[in-house]
């Protein structure tokens, strides 16, 4: 049996459904979604385990006209990415119109990746009447010279396997690149703080868009309690009154904030944890490269 390796990646407009495919692929929560654009900052890989093929997915963030010099970061990330993998997955969803935003992206990802083989992807069909996807296949065609379209749901589960097996036939034929079970490479502590970012944000996203980050800064087992993980981590904010938003009041939106952040990372790492979050302001730490490289990015 021939065995394939390699990576894949999702490109799309912000909210294509691109972090909760590689969800419904991998099949654990390893990539962040969320109903409002560009939480996915690092390049999270979820890694799909076959006996004739591993595929790793690299989840980028929404490529987009940069305005800040964090927005440039993330665009030079997804470059770099569009120009490593061995097939891209271009995903359009079902239940909103081809436009300009998905013709920019098809004309950057050509100037970075010429020959890569790109896989057309509606996606979210559950949402959708069959005259709607069938209408967004034919726009899909004008966008990009496919290999292949595909209509999927990551929600019902319509044609994920079928996209799978399109994406592990692009992939160049060699061996296991990382041991069974492995569901992504990306150091826990990131996944930590993607996941405290995601609590951080909730409710607050139309206030405080893109201005919260979150830093890890210990993760130990509890000396006389070994089952028990303390996590110090803290919460990075642009300016002193976005520090009240997040707190709330007398901390009370903070609190909830631990809570639900606390309840996912038990659920990802299989151990109690104790979360001691921290509110800092970072004075406009999208636009200094110094604090963004602090931050992580
Ligand atoms: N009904 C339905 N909703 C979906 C499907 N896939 C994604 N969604 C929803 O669409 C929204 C965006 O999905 P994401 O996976 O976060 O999109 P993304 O492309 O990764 O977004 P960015 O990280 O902002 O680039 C979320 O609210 C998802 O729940 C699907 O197959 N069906």
């Amino acid at each position: 049996m021939t065995h394939r390796s390699g990576f894949a990646c999702f490109v799309g407009r912000p909210n294509a459904g691109k972090s909760t495919l590689t969800n419904a692929l991998v099949g654990t929560k390893v990539a962040i979604t969320s109903s409002k654009p560009q939480t996915t900052r690092h390049a999270i890989r979820g890694i799909v385990h076959r006996d004739d093929a591993q595929l790793v997915i690299v989840d980028t963030p929404g490529v987009h006209k940069p305005r800040t010099l964090l927005g440039q970061r993330l665009n030079d990330v997804v470059r770099e990415t569009w120009s490593e993998v061995d097939v891209v997955g271009f995903c359009v969803p079902a239940d909103e119109k081809v436009g300009p935003g998905d013709r920019y992206i098809a004309s950057e990802l050509r100037k970075v990746a010429k020959r890569t083989p790109v896989i057309g992807i509606v996606t979210k069909t559950d949402v959708a009447k069959p005259e709607q996807i069938a209408e967004q296949l034919l726009a899909l065609q004008d966008v990009l010279d496919f290999e292949e379209l595909i209509p999927v749901s990551a929600v019902d589960g319509f044609q994920v396997k079928r996209l799978e097996d399109l994406l592990v036939a692009r992939l160049p034929e060699g061996p296991q690149l990382y041991p069974d079970g492995d569901l992504t490479d990306e150091p826990e502590q990131t996944l930590v703080a993607e996941l405290i970012r995601e609590a951080a944000l909730e409710g607050v996203r139309d206030e405080l868009p893109h201005s919260i980050a979150v830093t890890v800064e210990e993760m130990l087992p509890r000396e006389d309690k070994r089952d028990l993980l303390d996590i110090y981590a803290t919460v990075y904010v642009e300016r002193p009154s976005q520090k009240g938003i997040i707190l709330g009041h007398q901390g009370e939106r903070m609190k909830a904030v631990g809570a639900q952040a606390r309840q996912q990372i038990q659920k990802l790492l299989g151990t109690k944890v104790y979360l001691n979050l921290h509110v800092k302001v970072a004075k406009d730490w999208q636009r200094d490269p110094k604090q963004l490289r602090r931050l992580g990015f």
